[in-house]
C-alpha cells in the first residue's frame, strides 16, 4: 500500500478532533469524507478505516509511540507511524515520518501485547469492570471480539421487498451480500461500500441494523393489530422493524425524551412505507401515565454503556466514564419501573440493552422483579448475546409477562 499525503493529513486532522477536541468519531469521519470530491471509494475507505483503527488502538499505539495526551500534531504523526509500521506499510520519506524507529516499535508491540489492557487498548477502569463482571476468561475473549472491525449488516424491509429480491437489486448496483443463517431479515455486505447511495436504500428496501439488534423486535413476540409502545425509540431502528413484523397493522407508539430523534424516526418511517407509528416526546410524566395498562407489548431498549457495540463505536472506550455507567444504571431501573406500567394485564415487555455487563442486564431485571411494580411480572426468558459467541454486537434481552 502506498500512502497518499492528502489522505494521511485528513486522518491526522480527524484524530486531533476526536482525541483533543472530544468530537465523535462518526461525525468527524463523515466531515472528513466530504473534504475532496475527487476521492474514490478506496481513498474514502482509507480515511475512514485508518481513523477508526487508530481510535480503536489509541492506548496501545500511544504507549508504543511514548506520547501522552493532549497530543501535539507531532505526537499524532508518531502514532500514525506506529499504525503504518505495524501494518507493514513502507513509510514514504516525508519529514513528519523521519526517524521512525521501526524495530523499536515492533519490539514495544510484542512487549506490551503481553498485558491485556494494552493489547486490547482499554482504560484501566474499564478493564477492571469487565473482569469483575464477566470473569477473567470470558472478559478476555469478549474484549478481543469487541475490538474487531464490525461487518455491515442490513435489515430487509419486508413491507417493501424480500431478501432474495433485495440481494439481486444490490448486486445490480455492484454490492455483493450474504444471507445470515438464523437471522431471518439480515444480510451482510461482503465488502464495505457506500450503501446509502443505492437506489435500494432510497426506495426504503433496507435499513442498516446489526444482526444482534435484529433479534430484539423478534423477541417481543408482536402480532399484526397489537398496541405496542417502543419506550426508548430514538431514531427508530427497532420501531421500524416492529412495524414490519406487524405488517403495518395495529399501532406503535414510539417514545423518547429527545424530539429530534423522533423526527428522524418519522423520516425513516416515510422511506420505509411504515404507516402505523405515532411518535410522542416524553416531556412530562403525564405522557407515560396516559398509557398505563393499555399496551399489549412494551419495548424498553434502554440507554446503556454501549459496551456491546464497541466494534462500531470504538471511541466510546475513551469517552465513557465509570460515573456515567453508575448513573445510567439508576436511569435503567427508573425506566423499567415507570414504563412497565404501560403493559396491560397478560401483556409482555422486553428489556434490552447493547451492553455486555450483567449489572446493566440480568441484574437490572432481577432487581426490578423484586420491586413493588416488578412483582406483577414474571420472567419468561432472557438472552445474553456476546460478541465473542455471536460474531455480531453484544446485546441483552429479557422477555417479561404481566400477570
Ligand atoms: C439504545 S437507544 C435506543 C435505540 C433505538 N431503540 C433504536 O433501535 O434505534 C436508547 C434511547 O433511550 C433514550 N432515552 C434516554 N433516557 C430516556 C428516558 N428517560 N426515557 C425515554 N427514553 C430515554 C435515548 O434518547 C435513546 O434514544
Amino acid at each position: 500500500m502506498r500512502l497518499h499525503r492528502n489522505l494521511v493529513f485528513a486522518v491526522i486532522d480527524g484524530l486531533h478532533l476526536i482525541f483533543n477536541e472530544n468530537k465523535y468519531a462518526d461525525k468527524v469521519v463523515e466531515q472528513l469524507l466530504k473534504r475532496d470530491k475527487r476521492w474514490g471509494a478506496r481513498d474514502r475507505g482509507f480515511v475512514a478505516e485508518t481513523t477508526y483503527d487508530i481510535v480503536r488502538w489509541k492506548r496501545l499505539y500511544a504507549e508504543i509511540a511514548e506520547v501522552k495526551e493532549p497530543f501535539t500534531r507531532d505526537n499524532l504523526w508518531r502514532i500514525f507511524a506506529v499504525w503504518a509500521t505495524l501494518k507493514g506499510i513502507k513509510l514514504p520519506d516525508w519529514k513528519q515520518l523521519e526517524g521512525t524507529p521501526s524495530r523499536k516499535i515492533k519490539g514495544r508491540f510484542d512487549e506490551l501485547s503481553r498485558v491485556r489492557k494494552y493489547r486490547e487498548s482499554v482504560p484501566d477502569w474499564l478493564d477492571a469492570i469487565g473482569e469483575k463482571e464477566l470473569g477473567e476468561e470470558l472478559w478476555t475473549k469478549e474484549l478481543h471480539a469487541l475490538n474487531e472491525q464490525a461487518s455491515v449488516i442490513l435489515r430487509v424491509n419486508t413491507l417493501k421487498t424480500n431478501k432474495r429480491t433485495l440481494q439481486d437489486l444490490l448486486m445490480e448496483e455492484g454490492i455483493d451480500t450474504l444471507s445470515i443463517e438464523g437471522y431471518p431479515d439480515a444480510i451482510q455486505l461482503k465488502e464495505r461500500g457506500n450503501i446509502f447511495r443505492t437506489e435500494a436504500f432510497k426506495n426504503g428496501f433496507f435499513e442498516v441494523q446489526d444482526a444482534s439488534s435484529q433479534l430484539v423486535a423478534e423477541y417481543l413476540d408482536v402480532q399484526p393489530g397489537m398496541r405496542v409502545a417502543d419506550a426508548c425509540a430514538g431514531a427508530g431502528g427497532k420501531s421500524l422493524h416492529l412495524a414490519a413484523k406487524m405488517e403495518n397493522k395495529g399501532q406503535i407508539i414510539a417514545l423518547d425524551i429527545y424530539g429530534n430523534k423522533l423526527k428522524e424516526l418519522k423520516r425513516r418511517a416515510r422511506r420505509n412505507d411504515v404507516h402505523n407509528i405515532e411518535t410522542r416526546e416524553i416531556d412530562s410524566t403525564k405522557v407515560i401515565k396516559k398509557l398505563h395498562n393499555t399496551m399489549d407489548r412494551v419495548l424498553i431498549d434502554a440507554p446503556c454503556s454501549g459496551l456491546g457495540v464497541l466494534r462500531r463505536n470504538p471511541d466510546a472506550k475513551w469517552k465513557l466514564q465509570p460515573e456515567f455507567i453508575d448513573k445510567i444504571k439508576t436511569t435503567q431501573q427508573e425506566i423499567l419501573n415507570d414504563y412497565s406500567k404501560m403493559v396491560k394485564s397478560g401483556g409482555k415487555l422486553v428489556y434490552a440493552t447493547c451492553s455486555v455487563l450483567p449489572s446493566e442486564n440480568q441484574d437490572q431485571v432481577t432487581a426490578f422483579l423484586k420491586s413493588e411494580n416488578g412483582k406483577e411480572f414474571e420472567l419468561i426468558k432472557d438472552k445474553k448475546v456476546l460478541a465473542s459467541n455471536a460474531g455480531f454486537d453484544g446485546f441483552y434481552m429479557a422477555l417479561l409477562q404481566k400477570k
